[in-house]
């Protein structure tokens, strides 16, 4: 899907031969410290930057969440997925939908500057989901969830994957998203490494961590 993607800003060489593939019907992860180039990639994926060069391959529709694409915020939780909803295309039932899904009708009237952030992340997750998309790209969907929140995100997005959706899922956290992911790819400008959640670490579930920090920090000497 990524193949040697590079990117650079300026002289600062952002994506080096970005090069790995997520499968339907699981969840990767994409990890790596801050200003690794995740959302760099992801953009390159959604078409929102231009690589220097190489390529990124998507079959299929895709729904995304991402900070940048922020909502208005005085609408209503509603009213914001009713203008993507018609935007797109799709009827006032498919809105009933993913209100459901993520578990927002109760909260329908309630204006996007009131919304916790919990409610944020699920009215993200709910606007991704209008297309019904194959691939779901959701970036750093944790960011201030609480316990239950994170227990619930963890529940939807595997049941998500379950379904045959291919969830591509960006966090600089291995330790919150562990138990979320079925594959990691762990990148810092590159590729460090691509490969199922077990192998990292050599299958050690106590290693994960340790394995993952030794990665990305073995990159900077
Ligand atoms: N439009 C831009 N112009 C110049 N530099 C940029 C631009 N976008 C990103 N960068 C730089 O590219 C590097 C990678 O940024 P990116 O946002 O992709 O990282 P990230 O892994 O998503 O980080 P974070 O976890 O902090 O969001 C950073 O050094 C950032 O400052």
């Amino acid at each position: 899907m990524f193949e040697k993607l590079n990117k650079s800003y300026g002289d600062h060489h952002v994506l080096r031969d970005v090069s790995f593939e997520v499968g339907p019907g699981r969840v990767t992860g994409l990890l790596g410290p801050n200003g690794a180039g995740k959302s760099t990639a992801l953009r390159c994926l959604l078409g929102l930057v231009r690589p220097d060069s190489g390529t990124v391959t998507v079959h299929g529709s895709v729904g995304v969440t991402m900070d940048s694409l922020g909502f208005h915020p005085n609408v209503t939780v509603r009213r914001q997925l009713d203008i993507v909803a018609r935007s797109l295309g799709l009827s006032a039932e498919r809105t009933d939908e993913v209100l459901r899904t993520v578990g927002l009708e109760g909260a329908t009237g309630k204006r996007v500057r009131s919304c916790s952030t919990g409610m944020r992340q699920r009215l993200a997750l709910a606007t991704a989901l209008l297309p019904d998309p194959e691939l779901l790209v959701l970036d750093e969907p944790l960011n201030g969830l609480d316990p239950e929140g994170i227990h619930w995100m963890r529940d939807l997005v595997g049941a998500l994957a379950a379904e045959g959706r291919t969830v591509l899922l960006a966090s600089h956290m291995l330790s919150e998203v562990a138990r979320s992911v079925d594959d990691v790819v762990v990148l810092r400008g590159q590729v460090l490494f691509c490969g199922s959640l077990r192998e990292l670490g050599d299958g050690d579930p106590e290693r994960l961590e340790s394995a993952y920090l030794g990665l990305a920090s073995a990159q900077r000497s």
